[in-house]
């Protein structure tokens, strides 16, 4: 499997191998003892989550302050997004730091998202459909929501005028946020 890192320490994308053949294709999109190797943790999910949005919505930046907060694996069964990710660990070196990355169906790609990070996503076609595994279960109370479109981040450059939920077009602005992490 090929695992890629970037600048925000902690968050994996992943490559699992596909095998192909006249039928189709199988890959593994989850192995409990292989991403225990990568995250060198012994990480466990308890809730699994799908959400399916028309093209151009933008879903976040959300996060679950502890002890309910949530580590994410995340990957897109149908249709393409940006998936986007906020650090928001204070003794983090890369704190308010924000990463894009590129998750498209037909690629089968992986995206490991740490507790700690603001998460969302921008879909780039109709229909698509989002699944997620969650080490931490949906506690509303804990809830917390980020501005997509805080100046902080690079996003409002690059998402014009996306569908919203109600609760995203007022969150808060970073610079707002008392962090829980
Ligand atoms: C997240 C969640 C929501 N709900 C209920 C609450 C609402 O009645 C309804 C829609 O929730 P919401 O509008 O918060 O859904 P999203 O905007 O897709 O939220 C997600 O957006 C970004 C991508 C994230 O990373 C989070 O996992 C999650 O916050 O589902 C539940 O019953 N359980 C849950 O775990």
């Amino acid at each position: 499997m090929e695992v890629k890192k970037f600048n925000i320490p902690g968050v994996l994308l992943l490559k699992p191998k596909v095998f192909k053949d006249e039928r189709g294709y199988f890959y593994e999109s989850f192995n409990q003892q292989k991403f225990n190797e990568l995250t060198e943790s012994p990480i466990t999910f308890v809730q699994d989550n799908q959400s399916m949005s028309q093209k151009n919505t933008l879903r976040g930046l959300h996060f679950q302050a502890p002890p309910f907060d949530q580590g994410k694996l995340v990957r897109v069964v149908k249709g393409a997004v940006v998936d986007l990710i906020v650090d928001i660990r204070k003794k983090s070196a890369t704190y308010g730091q924000a990463l894009m990355v590129d998750l498209k169906a037909d690629q089968h790609e992986v995206l490991w998202v740490p507790a700690g990070c603001a998460h969302g996503f921008y879909t780039l076609e109709e229909d698509t459909i989002f699944q997620y595994k969650c080490t931490n279960f949906y506690h509303k109370e804990s809830e917390g929501a980020i501005l997509w479109s805080d100046p902080a981040f690079p996003f409002a450059a690059a998402f014009k005028n996306p569908i919203l939920s109600a609760k995203d077009e007022i969150a808060l602005h970073f610079n707002q946020l008392k962090s829980p992490f």
